[in-house]
């Protein structure tokens, strides 16, 4: 049903004020409409919270795109909510309330609101980068239809609020909602159906993830490479994205750099893993990369030093895909970082400058989880955790909680997640930070052993 169709057939009253002119009975939908506030507010703010410690950004990264990380919320989500939609059709049948209809109904016109009331948390989440501000604000956006008065199915917590009604009216007349009658409106000269109800709030729950995916892709935030607002019709996004090209078929190393009397050499016979060319960043008025043009070789560690603030973070989240250069691009196997992200990230392996874990994971299950990510299977996996604990020195704490180690044991957590599952390229911040002489050198050989 078109929306500006149902939008027209809508009473010109909003939730609140119409359930206040209606009997205690009627309080009914302003009831079940404001029980979900909390879960509405609770979603939002975890989602916004895992972008604000970059653990959004982080799976990214790795390999795990927006829309798997969405169907995992939005399954999360209605695991636990179907629980609460069961308790309260039940309460509703038993308790009284609606003690006429049918209880299969109500649980149907639950769930669908619940998945329409998901897929809005995920759009709402969409302009928020900070957990506290986006809880407060999904309260007042949730209740927003009850205080103005807009009365539009367009918001999935009117749509409910009217079935509610319907509901209501139907008890009221001592028939109960049933399937017989599910397409009755509410009484005469009403047109709002529970049928109708529910088709609205699954339109509104692809409306609003539909929004949710455009925003995301052409607004990513603080961390994330923008796409172009037409990005939709492009072919390339639709298409497969390319593999990483064989690295012998590169061409050849950056000629400004050969040619330097200042640089060393580029070393012969050595293949280009990663070509950096005339790569820029400005924050601001600042300049934090200026005109980089440096090539890195396969199966050789080479690393950047510099001074606090030199830029070397800011270089490697270009390389990374977690924020765009002002200028100039880099190669990762031939794949350019300012169009084929995806296709490099499937092949990337990345240890943040701040340690990135799920507390309610193990020490093996991070590494099995990042492995996974990488399309390894469990079997394949396990040699090389069994090495990595214990080339960290971490097998006593395979079975250990994320948030149960300490400093230096995280972050060796964290070097070994970059480079489970075989990734081609692997990008280390600061690896050793916080970490003890012992492990530190762990770390090294772990590095050279995985040089190759
Ligand atoms: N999001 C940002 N907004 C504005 N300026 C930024 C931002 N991120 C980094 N900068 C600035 O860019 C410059 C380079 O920062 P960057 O974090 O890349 O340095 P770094 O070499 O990694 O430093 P450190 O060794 O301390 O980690 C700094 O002057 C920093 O203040």
């Amino acid at each position: 049903m078109p929306c500006h169709e149902r939008h027209n057939q809508l009473p010109p009253e909003g939730v609140g004020k119409r359930s206040s002119r209606l009997g205690s009975k009627l309080l009914l939908p302003l009831v079940i409409v404001l029980s979900w506030v909390y879960t509405f507010s609770q979603t939002v703010a975890s989602v916004v919270l895992e972008k604000q410690e970059r653990v959004k950004e982080l799976l990214a990264v790795m390999g795990v795109s927006r829309g798997v990380q969405w169907s995992g919320w939005m399954l999360e989500g209605l695991c636990s909510s179907i629980i609460t939609c069961i308790v309260l059709s039940l309460r509703l049948k038993f308790g009284g309330l609606a003690e006429r209809s049918d209880v299969t109904i109500i649980l149907l016109l639950l769930v669908s609101f619940v998945i329409a009331m998901m897929s809005f948390a995920m759009l709402v989440s969409t302009f928020f980068s900070r957990a506290t501000l986006a809880g407060l604000a999904a309260v007042s956006i949730y209740l927003l239809p009850v205080f103005t008065g807009i009365a539009t199915s367009l918001f999935c917590n009117v749509a409910l609020a009217e079935a509610c009604l319907v509901l209501a009216n139907s008890e009221d007349s001592g028939v109960g909602l049933q399937w017989a009658n599910i397409n009755d409106p509410a009484g005469p000269g009403e047109s709002y159906t529970v049928t109708g109800a529910i088709g609205m709030l699954w339109l509104d729950a692809v409306l609003y993830a539909v929004l949710a995916w455009y925003i995301e892709n052409v607004f990513p935030g603080e961390f994330g490479v923008p796409k172009h607002f037409y990005f939709f019709l492009q072919k390339s996004y639709w298409l497969r994205t390319p593999s990483p090209k064989d690295a012998s078929t590169l061409p050849a190393p950056h000629g400004n750099l050969a040619n330097s009397n200042f640089l060393e050499p580029e070393p012969e016979n050595a293949v280009v893993g990663v070509s950096i060319d005339s790569l820029g960043k400005v924050f601001g008025k600042k300049d934090a990369v200026k005109g980089l043009s440096l090539n890195f070789y396969e199966n050789q560690i080479s690393c950047f030093l510099g001074h606090n603030g030199a830029g070397k973070t800011t270089t490697i989240s270009m390389l990374t895909g977690t924020c765009t250069p002002s200028s100039g691009t880099a190669r990762l196997y031939g794949l350019d970082i300012r169009k084929d992200m995806d296709a490099i990230r499937a092949n990337m392996g990345v240890c943040p400058q701040h340690n990135v874990l799920f507390n309610g994971l193990t020490v093996e299950e991070h590494l099995l989880f990042f492995g996974r990510i990488k399309e390894m299977s469990e079997k394949e996996l396990k040699g090389d955790i069994d090495m990595m604990l214990s080339e960290m020195d971490l097998e006593e704490k395979r079975k250990a909680f994320a948030n149960t180690l300490s400093g230096g044991m995280k972050r060796k957590l964290s070097v070994g997640m970059a480079f489970v599952g075989g990734s081609k390229v692997v990008f280390l911040d600061e690896p050793t930070a916080g970490v003890d002489p012992f492990s530190r050198r762990g770390i090294w050989e772990l590095l050279v052993k995985f040089r190759k």
